[in-house]
């Protein structure tokens, strides 16, 4: 995907803040620290649009980014940081439970689990949620930088067996540090949020003088 524009619109704290565009959304989710505001920056080759941070819990709020007047990428805050209060834990699971269930723009959640690690309790019944309320997703296997390539196919089995992975869905090994898996995730999410194939990207000849 070549990206001529990207721009952070808001960070949304209710419904009434949502865009009324109806632009196709794909929704960021995981756990604080897992990489998903990373990615974002990956995806659109920006380095620092959406914010990232070594202090997990960083995203408390729906971040909207509109990429080039198409789409939008909705970063959601992360799930299962334990310094977080019980009560403010609530309300955020309030507010994204309503978020997923109920928005129609919502063409794809990618999921982002610790391609290193085998999935969480939290991790497990997040995906089994958005699988029960009908999601189509996409699970991305992240910071595959972190361990070396002839182990991806491990790790990636290990969280498919632990989530009772739906074939359906798509699995995508990702870092953002190199870009791996760049590609093939803006496929999914072009073909998912219902957009056109990739537009030739070199500028058409012109045509020759009589
Ligand atoms: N090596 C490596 N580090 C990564 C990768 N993705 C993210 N990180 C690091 O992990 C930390 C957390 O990344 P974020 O993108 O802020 O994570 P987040 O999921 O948005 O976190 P919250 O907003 O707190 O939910 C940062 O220090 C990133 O630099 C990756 O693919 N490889
Ligand atoms: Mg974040």
């Amino acid at each position: 995907m070549k990206i001529m524009n990207a721009e952070f619109i808001i960070s949304a704290v209710s419904p009434a803040q949502y865009p009324l565009d109806a632009l196709p959304e794909v929704a960021l989710a995981g756990r604080s620290n897992v990489g998903k505001s990373s990615l974002i920056n990956r995806l659109i080759n920006r380095k620092n649009l959406a914010r990232t941070s070594s202090q997990p819990g960083k995203t408390q709020t729906l971040n909207y980014y509109r990429i080039n007047d198409l789409l939008y990428f909705v970063d959601l805050p992360g799930y299962g940081y334990a310094k977080v209060s019980k009560t403010r834990r609530e309300e955020w699971g309030k507010f994204i439970e309503g978020y997923l269930t109920g928005r129609d723009e919502l063409k794809l959640l990618v999921h982002l689990i610790d391609l290193r690690h085998p999935p969480t309790a939290d991790d497990i019944a997040m995906y089994e949620w958005s699988k029960h309320i009908g999601l189509t997703v996409c699970v991305v296997g992240t910071k595959a930088d972190k361990i070396s390539k002839g182990h991806w196919p491990k790790h990636a089995k290990i969280i498919k067996d632990k989530l009772g992975f739906d074939p359906r869905d798509s699995f995508v090994v990702f870092s953002s540090e190199t870009g791996k898996g760049r590609e093939e995730l803006w496929e999914i999410i072009r073909e998912k949020a219902g957009l056109p194939a990739e537009q030739v990207e070199e500028a058409p000849k012109a045509p020759k003088a009589p």
